[in-house]
């Protein structure tokens, strides 16, 4: 699994805070990368443990780990309600998110926004007082060169993202590319989610403006939770 940022136990800190408010009953959108895997093996002991407790999986990552941890799992299709979601994040600053360092921040969208509730997991790694990561854009193959050209006139710098182990580029669970866009310090998120959001051909970018209910952030002395 890919890891970045801080450390293992920072990160299982923020997970294991985040998997203590699951309650009887939930169906629990499951995020991907390394910090909410360890939300989702929490949330598998206290399933073990008598929880009865739903997971809607973002990405092939979360339901082979969920399918491990014994979670039940179910769809949007047929859950009446999503009451949380547990992601991770490449950076936060308040309640905005930058998403997809994992490239499944298109299904990761669907699911934290159809939630009541999105609780963010993260490491103090993760903090900016202004958004300034590159925004990964999900692009159909064939628009990669016209959505490269209209992120380069919207002042940004597309990057292709290539796999490590393999040649050539990411490929998501969708079947699609990956842009990395680079448009250095974000003052603001909703003006620039809104013009990427219009991109012919861009499936969905990792801008989740205004999204996070909570952020629990670990470290080595506990976890702080930032309410918004
Ligand atoms: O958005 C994501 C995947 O698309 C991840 O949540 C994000 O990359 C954070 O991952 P990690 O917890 O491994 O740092």
């Amino acid at each position: 699994m890919k890891t970045t940022g801080g450390s293992e136990a920072e990160k299982r800190a923020a997970g294991e805070s985040a998997a203590e408010t699951v309650e009887d009953g939930m169906v629990v959108g499951l995020g991907t990368g390394s910090t909410a895997a360890h939300a989702i093996r929490a949330i598998g002991r206290r399933v073990d443990s008598g929880l009865d407790v739903r997971g809607i999986p973002t990405s092939f990552q979360s339901r082979e780990l969920a399918k491990e941890a014994a979670i039940p799992l179910t769809t949007l299709d047929e859950a009446d309600e999503v009451h949380l979601a547990i992601d991770g994040a490449d950076q936060f600053s308040g309640p905005h998110l930058v998403k997809g360092g994992g490239a499944a921040h298109a299904r990761e969208k669907i699911v934290d926004a159809a939630a009541d509730r999105l609780l963010v997991v993260a490491d103090p790694s993760k903090f900016a007082d202004e958004l300034d990561h590159p925004i990964p854009v999900e692009v159909l193959p064939d628009a990669r060169t016209t959505v490269a050209a209209d992120v380069r006139a919207l002042g940004g710098t597309p990057t292709l993202r290539t796999a490590e182990r393999k040649d050539g580029p990411v490929v998501t669970d969708n079947g699609n590319l990956v842009l990395d866009c680079d448009f250095g310090a974000i003052p603001s998120p909703g003006v620039l989610a809104s013009e990427l959001a219009e991109l012919p051909g861009a499936v969905e970018h990792g801008l989740f403006v205004g999204m996070a209910d909570e952020v629990h952030v670990g470290s080595d002395d506990g976890v702080e939770v930032r309410r918004f």
